[in-house]
């Protein structure tokens, strides 16, 4: 593993806003360093669209977890397939807003649940080559008498999300079934096996 501090290997960055509608696309140039000494302009563009943050609800009782369906233009743009996407509780962090803040509201809208609180188990980048989102990914138990109402999103936002109570074992199957294709459901799916969190 190579030790160079980043402030020697970068000089020079500039920012140049592509576009600036719903999120920032921005051209980053930067003078780079490579290791053998030589100095290099490089350009890449960065998508900023803030932070997110991520949500398994399970039931250790039950058996079942909480999921949520939606579509997804960006899925649909790359597969033409029907763009519906099955993941979990998840949404943008409004500036300012603790991650464990924001999923906790995400909850309540969008899968009609109230929790208390939430285990951060997992931070990850989503794209980092492309994308400066960074995600956080947390845990919590539910129960019925959680639940405060039927969920479904925000109708000022235009969201239409399904809500899906499934057997644990099933979505581990859509898993292996390719039916869960979202990088954040699986990591947190995957945490809940490792971690025998569904007994
Ligand atoms: N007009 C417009 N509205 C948008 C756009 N992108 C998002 N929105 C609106 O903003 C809402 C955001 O809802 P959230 O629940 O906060 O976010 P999300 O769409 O679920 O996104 C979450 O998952 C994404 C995919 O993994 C993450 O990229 C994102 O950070 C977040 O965690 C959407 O329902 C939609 O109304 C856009 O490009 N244009
Ligand atoms: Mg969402």
């Amino acid at each position: 593993m190579k030790t160079t501090s980043v402030e020697d290997k970068l000089r020079n960055i500039t920012y140049t806003e592509l576009s600036g509608e719903w999120a920032t696309l921005n051209r980053i140039d930067y003078d780079y360093k490579f290791e053998d000494g030589s100095w290099k302009r490089l350009s890449r563009e960065s998508y900023d669209r803030g932070n997110g943050a991520c949500i398994l609800l399970y039931n250790e009782e039950k058996g079942t977890v909480i999921l949520t369906k939606q579509f997804r233009m960006p899925a649909y743009d790359n597969h033409k397939a029907d763009g519906m996407s099955i993941e979990v509780c998840a949404g943008a962090i409004d500036k300012n807003e603790a991650p464990e803040i924001c999923i906790i509201r995400e909850t309540e809208e969008e899968v009609g649940y109230r929790i208390k609180s939430a285990k951060k188990v997992m931070e990850c980048y989503t794209s980092p080559g492309a994308v400066t989102e960074k995600m956080f990914l947390f845990v919590a138990p539910y129960d019925d008498t959680m639940k405060i109402n039927d969920g479904g999103g925000l109708e000022i936002e235009d969201e239409e999300i399904e809500v899906l109570e499934m057997p644990f074992s099933e979505a581990i199957k859509m898993v292996d079934n390719f039916k869960i294709i979202d990088a954040k459901t699986i990591l947190l799916l995957q945490y809940a096996q490792i971690h025998n969190l569904l007994g």
